[in-house]
């Protein structure tokens, strides 16, 4: 999926929202727990009532690999299970030396088709470059993360004087394009979003950190939406555990729903 398509659905479904499938055995409703596959059945039913909201997935790969081989199995089945036409985001959070990059690349892209994977800087150019060789395929680079201890290493002045998260938005958008390459920045971060628009005016950014983490959407839309919206914005917790009970699944579409209306009504304010 290009930008331009990226977009369309966004305008069709009046949503930039992503649903988080961070999905913990510990939080699934007991009722699902006597199936054969408690996390695919609980994705399943999660994405049902929230696939009419969202313009993208993002299982957060921690759960799944969590539960070794059988947690694979589940991922692979809940990417099956994910509608064609809504973007897939496998938050995995990778990079590594150049060969090893490339197949991480390969477990993702290929081996499983994700849309795009979450890959971390700090590496450099030779362990982000391996992803981008895929047609189609997105790198999703963390810039500005979410969690307070973004601030031990992205916050601070590089040897240009300039704060490392901007040493790493300049330099990187040199190696991809907005077409190939998207950024973390975190819903927490208010006006700093503004300061990472500035730098990178075209990219998508994938903004965790509303909903569980207290992220204002509100906030994140005026800091950083983009004449092609530029914005996936992500809720986990916050929508996959709205229940505990035998309606969970009704109660995420519930919380889906809401995001996507505040969404539409920031869309025609901001477009
Ligand atoms: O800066 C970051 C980068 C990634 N995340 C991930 O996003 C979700 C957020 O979950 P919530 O339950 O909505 O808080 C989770 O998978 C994180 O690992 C992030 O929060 N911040």
């Amino acid at each position: 999926m290009n930008r331009i398509d990226l977009f369309k659905k966004i305008q069709d479904k009046k949503s930039f929202l992503c649903v988080g499938l961070d999905t913990d055995p510990s939080k699934i409703p007991s009722h699902l727990l006597k199936t054969t596959d408690p996390v695919f059945e609980f994705n399943k039913e999660i994405i049902d009532q929230t696939a009419e909201f969202a313009v993208a997935y993002k299982p957060n790969i921690a759960f799944y690999e969590a539960l070794g081989p059988k947690g694979w199995e589940s991922l692979q089945k809940t990417l099956d299970y994910i509608p064609k036409e809504i973007f897939t985001i496998a938050d995995a959070k990778r990079g590594d030396i150049g060969n090893t990059s490339g197949l991480y690349a390969k477990a993702f892209f290929e081996t499983m088709d994700f849309d795009s994977i979450t890959v971390a800087p700090y590496m450099g150019v030779d362990s982000v470059k391996p992803f981008l060789e895929f047609e189609n395929k997105w790198v999703i680079l963390l810039a500005l993360t979410s969690n307070e201890g973004s601030a031990d290493f992205q916050l601070i002045s590089s040897q240009s004087g300039k704060p490392l998260f901007q040493e790493v938005l300049e330099k990187s958008s040199k190696w991809g394009n907005p077409d190939n390459m998207m950024y973390v920045v975190g819903a927490t971060r208010g006006e700093k979003i503004a300061e990472v628009r500035k730098i990178v005016p075209e990219h998508f950014f994938l903004v965790p950190g509303v909903g569980a983490q207290g992220g204002s959407l509100e906030d994140v839309a005026h800091f950083g939406m983009n004449s092609h919206c530029g914005l996936l914005v992500n809720s986990s917790r916050g929508i996959i555990y709205a229940g505990n009970d035998k309606d969970f699944a009704k109660l995420a579409g519930l919380e889906a729903k809401k995001l996507q209306l505040e969404m539409e009504k920031l869309l025609s304010k901001y477009l």
